[in-house]
């Protein structure tokens, strides 16, 4: 049973919208009579479709025309230009009214909002996962760890300007992509939906109600899928769909993953291959790729196909660059961990140090879960990283700017809207009448009794609090 069209989420399949471990009792298929069910264990099945194509179903028929296009947004900022072969789009596609939903993650845009976006974050239950019992300090919680972590995160942003770059560059890459979509004659509405601050993904909903859409692709901009990104917007869609008469009317296709698309990975070795060649000795560069990390457990425990997506991409990328003949070592390593817990290993500053100490001279960091430039990359491996490298005997530093708005990137996103269309389809859903059913009496209780000692740790221990808020600090 495959829920996964060559990386196209099948609505109408349960298994991907996290919720329970185990995942057996769901339901998938392709009729439109099987339901979507929450459940947390992320299904393998649509990890192994989506590494065994290269990516999308449906790909047009009409005949690639050979085109040179130049075009400008109306944003300074954003230049596309197109120069390849474009796919058109069937007619009655451009008839019908087609929206594009770009999710998310959204950023501080002020100081002032750090703390209540650090709210939002630990507020969402795939972002800290309590066993069921103890949701009710889900909101408790995250006013405590945002309020401990305001003020590292308020140096960070104010390190790069006083706030996140994230809703500028979104915006841009969604005219880009709004440019690239009628470049190949799909004329479609963007909209912006973020996770954690504005434009809300709530907004965006109103929006395409408001403007009537009569077909949705919902593209997440994470390469990746993991149940703490892309897996916690299309939660927050889900619960709207299942609320709401005309969402649950809409044809919606996802893309949940896209990593593998041959236009991404030829986008990220073009970066790379561009900025190796800054380096005095190029081929003596080790290319350093820096991904942000998940806490184990998601991986372990909830089935969280991240890190194989990721290791599967870094794969792709160095394929792509040995047949450009480009031979470097390279290695992958885990950023931004939060809090006390075990997060996936090596870690990016424990590496870095390795390196220095083995003698490695010159590296090239190669930021890969997101395609925005954000606080992650622009502090935390611009300023702290490069610090503790040069500090450890790394002499000569490089990092690939993220994809941004890179045309070649944004084109191949215009490919995977148009291919992702035909597969639209009512999202059908039921609340699963209790999506821990499936789970053993032992876990269960260990679920309970780890939550418990969480609770008595973080809310009635002063002495553990401020261990914590070391640790977060
Ligand atoms: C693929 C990308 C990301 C994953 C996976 C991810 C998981 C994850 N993040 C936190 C905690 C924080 N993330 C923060 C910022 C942040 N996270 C991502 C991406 C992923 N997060 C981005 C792009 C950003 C930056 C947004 C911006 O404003 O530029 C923050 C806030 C910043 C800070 O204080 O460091 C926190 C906190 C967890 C706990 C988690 C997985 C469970
Ligand atoms: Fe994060």
């Amino acid at each position: 049973m495959e829920c996964v069209r060559s990386g196209v989420l099948d609505l109408r399949c349960s298994a991907h919208f996290s919720g329970k471990k185990g995942g057996s009792t769901t339901s998938c298929g392709r009729s439109s009579s099987t339901y979507l069910v929450f459940s947390t264990k992320y299904h393998h099945n649509s990890q192994l479709a989506a590494r065994r194509s290269s990516c999308l179903v449906h790909r047009s028929s009409v005949p690639k025309q050979q085109q040179n296009f130049s075009v400008r947004s109306s944003s300074a900022d954003v230049c596309t230009t197109f120069d390849e072969n474009v796919k058109g789009v069937s007619s009655h596609a451009a008839e019908e009214k087609i929206g594009v939903l770009l999710l998310n993650l959204g950023g501080p845009e002020r100081l002032d909002d750090v703390q209540p976006f650090l709210f939002n974050l630990f507020a969402d239950p795939d972002i800290i996962r309590l066993p069921r019992l103890f949701r009710f300090l889900q909101r408790p919680l995250a006013k405590l760890i945002s309020t401990f972590r305001a003020p590292k995160s308020k140096e960070g942003y104010a390190s790069i300007g006083g706030g996140s770059p994230l809703r500028k560059i979104t915006d841009e890459q969604a005219n880009a992509l709004k440019l690239a979509l009628k470049k190949k004659n799909l004329h479609a509405d963007i909209y912006v939906g973020m996770r954690y601050w504005y434009p809300f993904t709530e907004e965006a909903i109103d929006q395409i109600k408001k403007d009537m859409i009569m077909k949705l692709v919902v593209l997440p901009l994470y390469p990746q899928y993991s149940i703490s990104t892309s897996g916690s917007s299309i939660r927050v869609l889900q619960n709207i769909v299942r609320e709401d008469s005309y969402f649950a009317g809409l044809p919606i296709s996802i893309i949940e993953s896209w990593y593998q698309r041959d236009g991404y990975v030829k986008s990220m070795a073009d970066l790379i291959e561009k900025e190796l060649s800054v380096f005095y000795n190029p081929e003596e560069v080790m290319i350093f790729f820096s991904a942000h990390g998940v806490p184990l457990t998601y991986v372990k425990d909830a089935g969280d196909p991240y890190r194989d997506q990721m290791e599967d991409c870094i794969a792709l990328i160095m394929g792509e660059l040995r047949s450009r003949g480009i031979l470097n070592r390279h290695t992958l390593a885990y950023q931004s961990r939060v809090g006390p817990v075990q997060w996936l290993k090596p870690y990016t500053d424990e590496v870095l140090v390795e390196l220095g100490q083995k003698g490695v001279k010159s590296l090239l960091v190669v930021p890969v879960s997101f395609v925005s430039e954000h606080i992650e990359t622009l502090e935390e491996i611009d300023m702290e990283y490069k610090e503790l490298a040069l500090e450890s005997g790394i002499e000569n530093w490089g990092r690939v700017p993220a994809l941004g708005c890179t045309s070649s990137f944004i084109s191949d996103l215009a490919d995977a809207v148009i291919e992702a269309l035909p597969s639209a389809s009512v999202m059908v859903t039921r609340k699963a009448n209790d999506d821990d059913s499936d789970m053993d009496l032992i876990h269960y209780l260990s679920k309970m009794f780890f939550g418990s000692v969480l609770a008595f740790v973080l809310l009635l221990s002063p002495r553990l609090i401020s261990a914590f808020r070391n640790t977060l600090l």
